[in-house]
């Protein structure tokens, strides 16, 4: 088995979710399935509440941000005029949110929405979160010997949270010691590094980082964080420069952490 040396200054893993800890699959397969084909239901069912209001609003705001991009749709505000017009407005946020889907956009007005809309599904116990076999063994295994585990997805802490609460190996939210996501900025962005390693309350260098996206893996050590690339059934190929360059491991059980025995 290959093993990677945890570097001795690192006292904190920080975790992307899609291609590292759950499969590409689920996301693609489960999660992001149902948000078409419940969209327009939840909106319809919805649309009165504050806070599918307020998702509206982002919404709204990411598509006037939008506007210049080719296949762009807007989002009309409301005329208040009657059911045709309700319709009309709930068709088009339906039409945004699949256009959005159909480019994988990763911004937080979608992610909120998306949130929201699973969290149905996961307190019914209609789905559950997957995870590969080797992540809940060894982040037990690094919280016994001292590191503290965060997660930094795209998909919201709210979502994140859903995933962690409602997994096939039961609730493990209690394995991890916080959640980021877009909202402190973009995976691609060296900065939203240097604002996780302020708010945890450590240095960026002793942040280790796992994910499956090496652009990610690019903006977070270009902040001195460390990173490790994580090579999963259904991740996308890496160049063979990428694999070159970048530690890669298959598995979380691949890192020695050199303070455990
Ligand atoms: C709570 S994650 C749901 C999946 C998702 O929406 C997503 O965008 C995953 O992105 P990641 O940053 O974890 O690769
Ligand atoms: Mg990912």
């Amino acid at each position: 088995m290959v093993v990677l040396s945890v570097p001795a200054e690192v006292t904190v893993i920080l975790l992307d979710i899609e291609g590292t800890t759950t499969p590409i699959a689920f996301v693609k397969d489960i999660l992001f399935p149902y948000i078409k084909e419940n969209v327009k239901e939840y909106l319809q069912t919805h649309w009165e509440e504050e806070e599918c209001q307020q998702d509206i609003s982002l919404l709204r705001k990411q598509a006037e941000e939008d506007s210049h991009l080719d296949g762009a749709v807007p989002i009309p505000a409301a005329s208040g005029n009657g059911a045709d017009d309700l319709q009309r407005m709930i068709q088009a946020v339906v039409d945004n949110v699949c256009w959005q889907m159909s480019l994988d956009r990763k911004t937080t007005a979608l992610k909120q929405l998306q949130g929201h809309m699973w969290r149905a599904a996961f307190k019914a116990g209609s789905m559950k979160a997957e995870f590969f076999e080797d992540v809940v063994p060894a982040v037990r295994k690094w919280r016994e010997a001292g590191m503290k585990v965060y997660i930094y997805s795209s998909g919201s802490v709210e979502a994140q949270k859903l995933l962690f609460g409602h997994s096939t190996e039961g609730d493990i939210l209690e394995l991890v010691d916080g959640h980021f996501d877009t909202k402190i900025g973009h995976k691609v962005e060296s900065e939203s590094y240097r604002k996780i390693a302020s708010s945890i309350g450590c240095s960026t260098n002793n942040i280790l980082f796992l994910t499956d996206v090496t652009r990610e893996a690019s903006a977070a050590e270009e902040a001195d964080v460390h990173v490790a690339v994580v090579v999963r059934p259904g991740n996308a190929g890496l160049t063979d420069d990428e694999k070159t360059y970048f530690s890669l491991i298959t598995s979380f059980s691949e890192l020695y952490l050199p303070s455990s025995t």
